[in-house]
């Protein structure tokens, strides 16, 4: 795991804001770190950088304890949190060409970095006249330049257009498939980041509601199976009486939990024969947005 926390809790005051919470982000994911506003998502990942310290709880990063090897990990982190620190009056070029000498990093890296956040064309640029999403690909960029291996970007994508959203996405993605990063990103939209995302974790109030890979969560959002009949606690009954699961039944509509097409036409042949009148018959997908609503509401 490059990064596993393991009951970390941190309070303001009387307000816990992280509680309990043990991460485990694998090496080479997009791990989507999901909570509505106000959850404890900041919070968690000023504790990661160390800019907060931890009261209670441990976390590892690389496999060590984050306290006695600060400085060890630390430099091998590139973060974004809030705004990028650009200089709007200096170019794209110049920010990083700034950033290069401060750390003593060879300036071959700018146009390499330059050319991976697609901004080459506009590197000569003054910042201040970047889109909000060419500045967010600069914060990047700048956050890449000491080639770190994790990079921990705070809502990286908010305030962003569609596009700005797919050009991140694409970013992200190439770099851990293409240059062995590992990325941990926070979002308050599973939308935003769903088709980047290897794994996810999701919380609210400061605690862990779910964790798990991208394929975890769409398990857990199980397809079902509508029917609409003419009489739908009577056709209920009678699948009941069949063995067959049903999880609702309404005035118009039976759900029961989807298993095979095969099954469908079973059910579907059965009322039929039964002498029910199946008007509609189908298959529903919970779709993730809806399932990410219902998980931390249910908190
Ligand atoms: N410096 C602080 N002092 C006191 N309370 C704070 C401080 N910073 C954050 N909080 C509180 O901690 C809680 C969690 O805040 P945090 O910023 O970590 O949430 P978040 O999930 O990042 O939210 P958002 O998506 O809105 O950024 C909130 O209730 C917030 O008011």
């Amino acid at each position: 795991m490059v990064i596993s926390t393991e009951n970390l809790t941190f309070n303001f005051g009387d307000q816990k804001v992280v509680n309990q919470l043990s991460l485990q982000v694998p090496q080479g994911s997009i791990y989507g770190f999901l909570g509505p506003n106000g959850a404890g998502k900041t919070t968690t990942i000023k504790l990661l950088l160390n800019l907060l310290k931890t009261q209670e709880g441990s976390i590892n990063i690389f496999g060590l304890e984050l306290q006695s090897n600060r400085t060890k990990i630390l430099s091998q982190i590139g973060s974004l949190i809030e705004q990028p620190a650009i200089y709007l009056h200096l170019t794209g070029k110049e920010n990083l060409l700034n950033r290069a000498l401060l750390l003593q990093i060879p300036t071959q890296r700018v146009d390499e970095m330059l050319a991976l956040v697609h901004l080459t064309n506009a590197a000569n640029k003054k910042a201040g006249q970047y889109s909000l999403g060419m500045k967010q690909r600069l914060g990047i960029a700048l956050a890449l330049l000491s080639d770190p291996q994790l990079l921990i970007l705070d809502e990286p994508t908010n305030g962003l257009d569609p596009n700005g959203i797919i050009e991140i996405r694409e970013l992200l993605i190439r770099l851990t498939t293409q240059h062995n990063k590992t990325v941990f990103i926070s979002s308050h939209l599973l939308s935003e980041i769903e088709r980047m995302a290897t794994h996810v974790g999701i919380i609210n109030f400061g605690q862990l509601l779910f964790q798990g890979s991208i394929k975890d969560l769409e398990t857990l959002s199980k397809p079902l199976v509508y029917i609409e009949t003419d009489n739908t606690v009577d056709a209920a009954n009678l699948l009941k009486r069949n063995h067959i699961t049903v999880d609702d039944v309404n005035e118009t509509t039976i759900y029961l939990p989807y298993t095979s097409k095969q099954q469908m036409g079973e059910v579907n042949a059965m009322l039929n024969s039964n002498g029910y009148t199946v008007y509609t018959i189908g298959k529903q997908q919970k779709d993730l947005e809806a399932l990410f609503l219902s998980i931390t509401q249910e908190a």
